[in-house]
């Protein structure tokens, strides 16, 4: 199973990382940056109207490579001119093509809020995230005991960066709001098996409280579902290959903006 493989090769990086890359140099790096204002900035703006997380993703296991061309600063760039609330930077290198790097890049250039996406199983992680620009950080309640994610959420807020928690089905969000978390994205990718069914995060939608944020995921590919999914009390959504494969990336941001804020 891909998810399986994919945390499987996190694990060979961590160790290799462990074996390689003493912790506590990273730990002063991540420490040394300003605290994160980027997680508190995306929720106000969520306070505010309908969040949109754009992605850069240059490949994926489902899709295979996506754009053959990745010009990050540029990608970037259009997001942030179509009125983005936030990106979304890939960082798992093997199924992604992304990296550490593609975050820094971005957050050199950026003070959008940015999220670290990837299989994150380990504190080191998360310092990796804080130390390359990341405010916002991924946690996929399918990949972690209770224990762990805990461990690791926790660990995040004392880092100033505001986890999404990943959740799939009834059981992944039951879990998730046991953390009392302030942000919950809901995927309607199944990421055991690709399959999409976009009314995923409606359903969930209806089992967590209202003053709990939720950002639908994945499978997003016409302007009008951002308002299914506001009239379906959602608060934002996350959008990769839709963007990541528009000739015009600016101008499809812009629309996808305007739908999510016309009249529903
Ligand atoms: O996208 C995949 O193929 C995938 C496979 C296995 C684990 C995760 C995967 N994707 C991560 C994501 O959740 C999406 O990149 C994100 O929600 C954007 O989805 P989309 O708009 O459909 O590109």
């Amino acid at each position: 199973m891909i998810l399986d493989d994919l945390v499987a090769a996190t694990r060979t990086r961590l160790a290799r990382a462990e074996a390689t890359k003493p912790l506590a140099p990273l730990r002063e790096a991540a420490l040394a940056t300003p605290v994160p204002t980027g997680g508190p900035r995306f929720l106000e703006a969520l306070d505010a109207h309908f969040g949109l997380i754009a992605e850069l993703k240059q490949a994926s296991p489902s899709k295979g490579v996506i754009a053959t061309a990745f010009p990050v600063a540029q990608i970037a760039a259009d997001y942030e001119a179509g009125g983005v609330d936030a990106m979304s930077v890939l960082t798992e290198p093997t199924y992604f093509h992304g990296s550490l790097a593609t975050l820094r890049e971005v957050a050199g250039q950026t003070q959008v809020p940015l999220l670290r996406k990837d299989f994150i199983l380990d504190d080191r992680m998360l310092l990796e995230a804080r130390a390359a620009g990341a405010s916002l950080v991924l946690l996929i309640v399918g990949i972690l005991a209770d224990g762990q994610l805990r461990e690791l959420y926790t660990t995040a807020l004392k880092l100033g960066l505001v986890p999404l928690v990943e959740c799939h089905n009834e059981d992944e969000i039951r879990r998730a709001l046991v953390l009392q978390p302030q942000l919950i994205g809901v995927n309607n990718r199944d990421l055991r098996d690709f399959s999409v069914d976009f009314e995923n995060s409606i359903r969930l939608r209806a089992m967590v409280p209202p003053t709990i944020k939720v950002i639908a995921e994945s499978g997003i590919t016409e302007p009008g579902q951002l308002t299914v999914l506001r009239r379906g009390g959602l608060d934002g959504a996350l959008i990769g290959e839709t963007f990541m494969r528009a000739t015009d990336r600016r101008a499809t941001v812009q629309r996808y903006r305007a739908a999510s804020e016309a009249a529903v």
